[in-house]
């Protein structure tokens, strides 16, 4: 009977899904995916087969108030309906805050449950949905081995220098320190850059995520080596509904002054910044994209702008620019956004060719560019299914 591994990212807004099989040799082969979207609002879920044919679609009301965990048992159900003959052999978890402790995928066991539980304060959007992924699975499916897969690993062998905030030393030790997220993204990205453009990737690369959740990562040699979000997923770049990089002033200031709580501060910060907070419009770069608000056009100009400064600062970490590559939803789909960050850039040499960045797909720097530029997919999962597998082949 052929062997099967599932994985499951769950995001602040969403539950994304998927099945690989195990063909021999190790190799992970995708057999379905599929997300449930808009938690929290009107969830819609739809998955689709390895073809990309549609193998279901369900719309919730929006006043069903179903939360991430409602979602799991049915959809443990619908998977082992859709397994064929497979054997599901575990199931693999994007846990994005792995902390200092966890710097590669380990079997979950209950230490390691209340050890990820701990983490919980410095990751509020993400870390909980991640947990309660897994608790639902082992309740579901006892003695199935559960993998978690951080975020945080990729960016584990930082030079101290890069780790640090300059706060008084005994913070540091207590684990007040810069970590970087997204890693399993990049780790995706820097192995299909090996495979696109091996000159490239044994070179100096700035990755752009560009997603609902936004970072920038420094890749040398296919190593990271600097990134924008810090001790937690809010520092950095702007982002959906995040503020991004902030003088620490200001949130001493609405504790202090407006005399907000932490919960408000922490609620403010978190959900109702970024894209949202500045547009008043959306959270979604697609809705500010066609928006002829100016506040929109305001917001997407802010997003470029502090992509092209934390830029700046990341070339420095890597000590020159030979690539850039985008990805995530809106750095795989808006040519617009590639543009504008292009422009910024270009006194670095880069330059787009415009029919390759409107199609959006691989390679779209123009070939007199002194900086390569690609559009790369991201895919968290399969990175997810190959640690999984890793972890569980001795068991
Ligand atoms: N065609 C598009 N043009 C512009 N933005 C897009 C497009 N498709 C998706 N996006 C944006 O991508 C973002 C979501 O990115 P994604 O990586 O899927 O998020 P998540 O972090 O939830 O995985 C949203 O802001 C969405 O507007
Ligand atoms: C870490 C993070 O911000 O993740 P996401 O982009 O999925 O929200
Ligand atoms: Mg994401």
């Amino acid at each position: 009977m052929s062997q099967a591994i599932l994985t499951l990212n769950a995001g602040s807004s969403s539950l994304k899904f998927a099945v690989f099989a195990v063909n021999p040799g190790d190799e992970v082969k995708p057999r379905l995916r599929g997300k449930v979207e808009n938690i929290g609002a009107a969830p819609h879920m739809v998955a689709v087969d390895a073809d990309g044919a549609v193998l279901v679609e369900r719309r919730w009301s929006a006043d069903a108030g179903l939360a991430h965990e409602a979602f799991l048992e049915p959809l443990l159900e619908w998977i082992d309906d859709h397994l064929g003959q497979a054997r599901l052999k575990a199931i693999g978890h994007r846990v994005v805050h792995g902390g200092a402790s966890f710097t590669t995928p380990v079997l979950v066991t209950e230490p390691v449950l209340s050890a990820l539980d701990a983490l919980t304060p410095m990751a509020p959007l993400h870390q909980p949905h991640n947990l309660a992924a897994i608790r639902a699975a082992q309740a579901a499916r006892p003695g199935l081995p559960q993998v978690a897969c951080f975020d945080t690993a990729f960016h584990s062998a930082h030079a101290d220098v890069v780790t640090r905030f300059a706060l008084p030393r005994a913070w540091h030790e207590q684990g007040v320190r810069r970590y970087g997220f997204h890693g399993l993204s990049y780790e995706y990205v820097a192995g299909r850059l090996q495979a696109l453009d091996p000159a490239l990737s044994a070179g100096k690369v700035l990755v752009a995520h560009l997603g609902a959740g936004a970072s920038l990562c420094a890749i040398s040699s296919g190593q990271s080596l600097d990134t924008t979000m810090g001790f937690t997923a809010l520092d950095g770049l702007m982002m959906g509904t995040r503020c991004g990089a902030l003088d620490p002033g200001v949130i001493l200031y609405l504790q202090q002054q407006a005399g907000l709580t932490p919960a408000a501060v922490e609620d403010l910060l978190y959900n109702r910044s970024g894209l949202l907070g500045v547009s008043q419009v959306s959270s979604d770069m697609r809705a500010l994209l066609a928006s002829e608000d100016p506040k929109a056009q305001q917001a997407v100009d802010l997003f470029v702008f502090r992509i092209a400064r934390e830029a700046g600062a990341l070339m420095s970490s890597l000590g020159g620019l030979d690539g850039v590559v985008f990805t995530g939803g809106i750095g795989e789909n808006a040519a617009a956004i590639r543009n504008a960050v292009a422009n910024r850039l270009a006194w670095t040499g880069l330059v787009l060719d415009q029919g390759a960045n409107q199609q959006g797909q691989g390679l779209v720097s123009d070939s007199q560019s002194r900086v390569a530029v690609w559009v790369i997919p991201t895919d968290e999962e399969v990175m997810i299914a190959r640690h999984a597998l890793e972890i569980i082949k001795d068991l």
